[in-house]
This record gives C-alpha cells, sequence and structure tokens, in this order.
C-alpha cells in the first residue's frame, strides 16, 4: 500500500466516463477536459459504426450467397461472372486492390461494392474493428474506447512526446485488464507509422493541436476500405478566414469570412481529406460533421474506388460572396453530360454570376473550393441520436451531443451554407423579424428552411438570394427604415420592387421539430473558459492567460515570454442562443472593401 501511495504520489486522478488517468501536477502531458464533448462525440459514432458494420456485413453474406447460387446454376450475366471472380480473388487474400479485378465501366454500382466491400466485410468471419488513435496523449480517449465501446478490438495509441507514451502507458496499467489487453501505446510519429500500415486499421482518429493538415495524407491512407477517419481541427481562426494564405497553404481552400464561416470550415476540411484520397484512389463518404465549442470534427468513411473518385468535382464547389451584401452563390467545380445513356465529366459551366452582385452592384470575393455534398448522412444521426439517447448515463456530456445531434438531424442536407437573419437585417437597416416569421415567409414562396448546429441564428434554404431578398424588401415595406446614403448595398436593394410578395402568416413547419418539443438546441457552456488550452509543455505567457483564462493554466504565467506567439487562437463564439429578436449585429468589415485583420469569424 505504501508503495502505491509513493508512486502515486504527485498525481491526480482524472476520471471521464468509464476510463481513469493519472495526471501530475506538472501537468507537463496533454490534457483538456473541455474535450468530453468531444470524445463523447467520438464514442458515439464508433458505437453506431460497430452496428453498422455488422449490417453491411450480413448484407454481404447475403448477397453473396444468392450469387453462389447463380453462378452454380450457370444463370450469371458477365457482369455478375466478374463480381463472383472479383470475390472469389478477395476471399483467396489476393494481393490486387478488389476495384482493379473489375472492369469498372460495366459493373454495376451495387455488384461493384459487393465486389469492393471492406477487407473485414470480405471474408467470413467480422473481426472487431482495429482502431488507431494516432496523436493519444495521456490515452484518456483510447481507454474511453476500449472500456465504453462493446466490440471494439485492438487499439494502437501512439505519440512522438516520450514523456506523453509513458504516462499513456502508466495509464493503460491504471485501468486495469480490460484495457491492458486491448491498448498498447507506441513512441512513433504517427505521420510515418500511418504510412508503413497502411488499410490496416477500421477507424482511424486524428486530435491535433491546432491543425489535422500535416497527418491528412498518411492518416488516409492507413484506414482500411469503408473504415471510417476521425479528425479534429481547433485551427478555427485559420478556417475562418483570419489568415486566409494561411488556409490555402494547408487546406487547398480559400476561406470566406461570415456567419457561416464555421460550416465551410468543415465543408474546407473534407475537401482537403478527398483531395488526399483521391491520390490514392479514394473517396470519402461523410457520416457527421460537427462543429462544437472552439473545433470542427469530421467522421468520414473512406472507400477504394477509381470509378467513383471521378465523381469528386461533383462534390465541390467555389463559393461567390458579395463584399457589400454577403449573398453568396455556387460554382460546382464539375458537372457530367449524359449522352447516349453514358455519362461523361466535364468541368462546371462558370461563372455562376456577372461580375457585380445581381442584389446590391458591388463584386464579389471567390473562396473555396469546399465540400458542397451532404456533411452529415441523416440515417447515420438519427442511429447515433438514438443511440445516445438509449444510453444517457454513459456520456458525461450527454445534453451537450444530444442538443448538437439534434440540430443536426433538422438540418437540411443538401443546402450547403446559410444567411444569417441578422446579418440580412443588417444589410438593409431594418428591425428583425423573428425566425419564426421569416421560416414562414420561405416556406410559403414554395422552399425549404431549417437551422444550422453552428450558428444559433443561422437558416438554411434551397431559396435563391433574390428570394430571400425579397422576402425582406416585402418585410421592410411593412417595417420601413430611415433613408440611407444612396452608394450602401442596403439602399440598393431597397430600390427595387420584390417581384415575389411574401406572406408572413404563419406556417405549420415554421417552427424547428426540436423547438416545437422545446428540447434545447445550444447550451451555454458548463463553466467559464471552456476552451482550447495550450500544447503542452509549452511556456505559459500572459497571453496566454488571457485567452485561455487564469484556472485554465494554473495560474503560472511567465510574463517574459510576452512577445512568443500564441498557439491558439480561438475564434470566438457566436454570443446568442436561440434568440430570435434580437437587435442585428454590427456589419463586419468586409475583405475587398476594408482592410479586415482581426481574426474573428464573422
Ligand atoms: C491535442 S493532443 C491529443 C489529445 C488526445 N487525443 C485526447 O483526446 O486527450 C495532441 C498530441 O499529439 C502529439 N503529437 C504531435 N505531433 C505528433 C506526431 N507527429 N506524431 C505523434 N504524436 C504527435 C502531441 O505530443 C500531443 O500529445
Ligand atoms: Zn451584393
Amino acid at each position: 500500500m505504501g508503495d502505491v501511495g509513493d508512486k502515486l504520489k504527485g498525481y491526480t486522478v482524472i476520471r471521464e466516463g468509464e476510463a481513469e488517468i493519472l495526471m501530475h501536477s506538472s501537468n507537463t502531458v496533454f490534457f483538456n477536459k473541455t474535450q468530453v464533448n468531444n470524445r463523447d462525440m467520438s464514442i458515439a459514432v464508433l458505437r453506431a459504426f460497430i452496428s453498422r458494420r455488422k449490417e453491411e456485413h450480413a448484407s454481404f453474406l447475403n448477397k453473396r450467397v444468392k450469387l453462389q447460387k447463380k453462378v452454380s446454376e450457370g444463370k450469371t450475366s458477365p457482369v455478375e461472372e466478374k463480381t463472383a471472380s472479383a470475390m472469389e480473388a478477395i476471399e483467396g487474400e489476393c494481393e490486387m486492390p478488389p476495384e482493379q479485378t473489375l472492369n469498372e465501366s460495366d459493373a454495376t454500382k451495387e455488384l461493384s461494392d459487393l465486389a469492393t466491400g471492406s477487407e473485414s466485410t470480405q471474408t467470413r468471419e467480422l473481426k472487431p474493428p482495429k482502431v488507431l488513435e494516432a496523436l493519444a496523449a495521456s490515452g484518456l480517449r483510447a481507454l474511453r474506447y476500449a472500456r465504453e465501446v462493446e466490440g471494439i478490438g485492438q487499439i494502437v495509441a501512439l505519440d512522438n512526446d516520450k514523456t506523453s507514451v509513458e504516462a499513456c502507458k502508466r495509464n493503460i496499467q491504471f485501468n486495469g485488464s480490460l484495457a491492458c489487453s486491448k491498448v498498447e501505446a507506441h513512441l512513433a510519429d504517427a505521420r510515418i507509422y500511418m504510412l508503413t500500415h497502411q488499410r490496416e486499421f477500421d477507424v482511424v482518429d486524428v486530435d491535433p493541436y491546432g491543425s489535422p493538415s500535416i497527418f491528412l495524407d498518411s492518416a488516409v491512407q492507413s484506414v482500411a476500405d469503408g473504415g471510417l477517419l476521425m479528425c479534429t481541427a481547433t485551427d478555427l481562426a485559420v478556417l475562418c478566414g483570419g489568415n486566409g494564405e494561411v488556409c490555402y497553404s494547408k487546406y487547398g481552400s480559400y476561406p470566406l469570412k461570415g456567419k457561416y464561416c464555421h460550416e465551410m470550415a468543415l465543408r474546407i476540411l473534407l475537401a482537403c481529406i478527398e483531395s488526399h484520397a483521391n491520390r490514392y484512389k479514394r473517396y470519402i463518404v461523410p457520416v457527421l460533421s460537427v462543429q462544437m465549442d472552439f473545433y470542427i470534427r469530421v467522421f468520414v468513411r473512406i472507400y477504394t474506388s477509381a470509378s467513383a473518385m471521378k465523381n469528386t468535382p461533383l462534390k465541390l464547389s467555389y463559393v461567390y460572396q458579395c463584399v457589400g451584401c454577403d449573398s453568396f452563390h455556387l460554382q460546382p467545380v464539375g458537372r457530367t453530360v449524359t449522352k447516349n445513356n453514358s455519362v461523361k465529366y466535364a468541368p462546371g459551366f462558370g461563372p455562376v454570376v456577372p461580375q457585380e452582385c445581381m442584389d446590391c452592384g458591388k463584386k464579389f470575393n471567390m473562396g473555396g473550393p469546399i465540400w458542397s455534398a451532404p456533411i452529415h448522412d441523416q440515417e447515420w444521426v438519427s442511429s447515433i441520436l438514438s443511440g445516445v439517447k438509449s444510453m444517457k448515463e454513459s456520456y458525461p456530456a450527454y445534453e451537450k451531443i444530444s442538443a448538437v445531434l439534434t440540430t443536426i438531424s433538422e438540418e437540411l442536407p443538401d443546402v450547403p451554407l446559410f444567411v444569417s437573419l441578422h446579418n440580412l437585417c443588417a444589410t438593409l437597416k431594418c428591425t428583425s423579424p423573428s425566425a419564426v416569421i421569416f421560416r414562414s415567409a420561405v416556406l410559403n414562396a414554395g422552399y425549404r428552411i431549417s437551422g444550422s448546429h453552428v450558428n444559433p441564428l443561422g437558416l438554411k434554404s434551397d431559396a435563391p438570394m433574390d428570394v430571400i431578398w425579397d422576402i425582406m424588401r416585402c418585410w421592410v415595406k411593412a417595417h420601413p427604415v430611415k433613408v440611407q446614403p444612396a452608394d450602401q448595398s442596403g439602399t440598393v436593394i431597397l430600390s427595387k420592387e420584390p417581384k415575389l410578395q411574401a406572406n408572413f402568416a404563419r406556417a405549420v413547419a415554421s417552427l424547428s421539430k426540436a423547438q416545437a418539443k422545446k428540447v434545447a438546441r445550444f447550451l451555454p457552456n458548463p463553466e467559464r473558459h471552456w476552451g482550447p488550452k495550450v500544447r503542452a509543455g509549452r511556456q505559459i505567457t500572459s497571453k496566454h492567460a488571457s485567452l485561455l483564462g487564469l484556472e485554465n493554466i494554473n495560474g503560472s504565467v511567465r510574463h517574459e515570454e510576452e512577445k512568443q506567439a500564441s498557439p491558439v487562437t480561438p475564434c470566438e463564439p457566436e454570443p446568442s442562443l436561440d434568440q430570435e429578436n434580437d437587435e442585428p449585429d454590427k456589419k463586419r468589415p468586409k475583405i475587398g472593401e476594408e482592410h479586415a485583420t482581426i481574426p474573428s469569424c464573422g
């Protein structure tokens, strides 16, 4: 007992979910308790992945039995024969990637799926999923996966920091025999490890300090076919347009400042992962993409198919955003042309906008390319949400993650980005209609509308911008504004007569389901300073203190290091919570109109 007591001297035990870690008072290994939301959400997705994988495997076996029956009866078409032999080759663990054993042009999607299913779905026996936690720090996440996710297989936890790996090993021991049998920790550079373990992991988790960009190329190669890549980015200031060139150099896309910048950040990250995957004839299918607290996190499945990869340009778009009125328009990167039953790929027609904004006459900034296809799979979202609700007690961050998932479940899946009601009103300098009234006018005009999980004031709609402005013109007719200078965007917009007569009568569907059921959608932070932590081992400066709060840095400020660059540049959170009648925001400076240097989100 004395020995154990001595060994634990200077440590405190931190418990999250089922796992416990030892944290030394010197706190040299990274730990941020605010990431409980991130870890809970990942556990929820992992659970859904495991059950989905079982269903897919059962369906694969079923289809294969049917196909084999057809083969033995000699009733197969040429495509089915090829599929059957491809499946045999897969079972015989041939070296060739499955998609190369098929003639891609004539194999039907379903049959090709049968032949190219994930390695684990290809064999009779479904092995428990192997997980890589590429940037593990204390190992808390890996330990929670091991202890809380039923049916999980081996978990490899990596870190390139010796102290972190030692702490991780100690924590594995501390969590008992189950943890010891499932989790192993290694000192390694994650990039090299992933590159030398190609397609080996059913799940790869990348949770870095700041940007994941340097890990993406090897991460997409390390995921098995049909496997899941989970990836965090905390560099929101970069992704949200604080420094467009840096974003371009890291992610290959230009961000735009605006109320939708957090959703744009998610879409930039997805486009970037897709571009790395494409290099290896792979492509992504997003399952869930979330912005929470001070970071974004995406969950995507990765598949291999040279033919499916040709669809990538159809899933990407540039974004034209007006510098005057913030109207935005998507410019697809590619398109398809169908001729005599054959599909050909071509560059997108453009530009989709004239030189001057059709609404206010100002110029456009062009951002992107972004991922403009759906960022969530709504079937997955429902099953993750119902899984979370059925195991409420096992999620320490239940309230937060169920609120986020509920809002996501109501997002229009096929509408990228959104308008902000306050922003529209700020442009026109008018009072704001309530969200319910505005939603009603959009619905009454025959369009769809939903909220957005990234912004309580964001409204997603398939209504074109001219319809949105017509609705606002009609609103202003009933709620007049003071005369403004002639060159202002709002004045130009209001000088045109609306083509559409907006109907503001309350529409039945104008309340979101969550609002109707009075389910919380946006929760305040549980504590003050619920934000990012500095890199472990970094000297704390008073700059960090002002960013993170004294509590989060144990009060240890080193004043002489004031000039050192800050590793964290958190993006300001949106201020209001489900407020529908607030005054419009002050307009932010526009890129291209003024020299905006603040790394804010909008
Ligand atoms: C944000 S922390 C990870 C937190 C952890 N995932 C959790 O949930 O608590 C990032 C970790 O990545 C490690 N790291 C940074 N670069 C790395 C690399 N190239 N290879 C492996 N680990 C790396 C750092 O030492 C640090 O411990
Ligand atoms: Zn405009």
